[in-house]
């Protein structure tokens, strides 16, 4: 199953949040959605889900419009913290709304999620704690059976713990389920180890959808000494320097090749070492020393 957006736009109250958004998004596809503070990422995720309607554009699964098929946004969900129906409700009463509104929901793997946490079925959810009411909303997202399952900031305010418990939900879910995760946050580590892939918003548009497994391949973070003050201009040429401290430089170079190499090997550095990468380091590239500065 395969979800494509095309060419989306939105503006609200006049203002452009949105503009031409094109990506396409595998059931079984971890992906993780990133950018400044009001970028875009809550209102590209409730357009998705029909919350917002589009001004221009086209979703579709598997080719079918959601203008001309809309039954396909049952393939949809998402967990948005800022818009929650069931917070007065037993955890019981809750599961059998989600079993009225999703024919696939899996009322067995619910209770044996809750009783994993030794969460009662007559607690209500208001009554427990954040990391609780995070782990619940992920939970029911999980078993309505939805192929494509939206995460707005699904670590915000949690603990370690609490972090791990969800990271290893989404992961079995994706593993023995096939289902597909978009999860846009500001918590960059844990993105790193759960994203197949990362979509950048920027200045209302998408900017960058890179694979990490590409990122990991083709780009390169080094330490470089020189035995000249003076930076040498390649640096700046082919890459993007990170820091200078002293004469030891840190650059990533994001389409590293062996001319690359070969060049800088031609400048004698007195020390040429490979840091690792990280999804922070593309992220500061992204939106810190790019040439439109933000
Ligand atoms: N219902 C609304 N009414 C007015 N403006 C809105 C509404 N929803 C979103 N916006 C505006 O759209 C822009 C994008 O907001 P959005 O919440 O999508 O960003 P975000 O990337 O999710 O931000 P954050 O990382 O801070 O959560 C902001 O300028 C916001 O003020």
């Amino acid at each position: 199953m395969k979800l494509t957006v095309k060419e989306l736009s939105k503006q609200i109250q006049h203002h452009q949040i949105l503009q031409q958004i094109t990506f396409s998004w595998s059931a079984g596809e971890i992906v993780g959605l990133v950018g400044r503070n009001g970028a875009g990422k809550t209102t590209l995720m409730r357009c998705l889900t029909g919350q917002y309607r589009i001004d221009q554009g086209e979703i579709a699964l598997d080719q079918q419009s959601f203008t001309t098929a809309p039954a396909g946004r049952q393939e949809l969900i998402m967990v948005d913290p800022q818009q929650n129906f069931f917070k007065g409700y037993a955890l019981k009463t809750v599961a059998t709304f989600y079993a009225e509104l999703y024919p696939n929901f899996d009322q067995k793997r619910f209770s044996e999620l809750m009783a994993h946490q030794k969460l009662a079925p007559e607690k209500r959810f208001r009554d427990l704690s954040k990391g609780q009411q995070a782990y619940v909303a992920i939970a029911l997202a999980i078993t309505s059976g939805a192929k494509f399952i939206l995460l707005d900031e699904p670590f915000d305010g949690l603990d370690l713990l609490v972090r791990e418990d969800i990271i290893k939900l989404i992961i079995k879910a994706n593993t023995d389920h096939q289902q597909g995760f978009l999860i846009a946050s500001h918590n960059l580590t844990e993105l790193d180890g759960l994203s197949d892939r990362v979509l950048f918003l920027k200045h209302e548009q998408l900017v960058a959808d890179i694979s990490l497994e590409t990122f990991r391949t083709q780009s390169k973070k080094l330490q470089l000494v020189f035995r000249q003050n003076q930076v040498p201009k390649l640096l700046s040429d082919q890459g993007q320097i990170l820091s200078i401290h002293g004469r030891v430089i840190e650059v990533f170079f994001k389409a590293y090749t062996p001319e690359i190499d070969r060049n800088l090997k031609g400048l004698a550095p007195v020390l040429m070492e490979s840091l690792p990468l990280s999804l922070s380091d593309l992220f500061k590239v992204e939106y810190a020393y790019g040439k439109d500065d933000l």
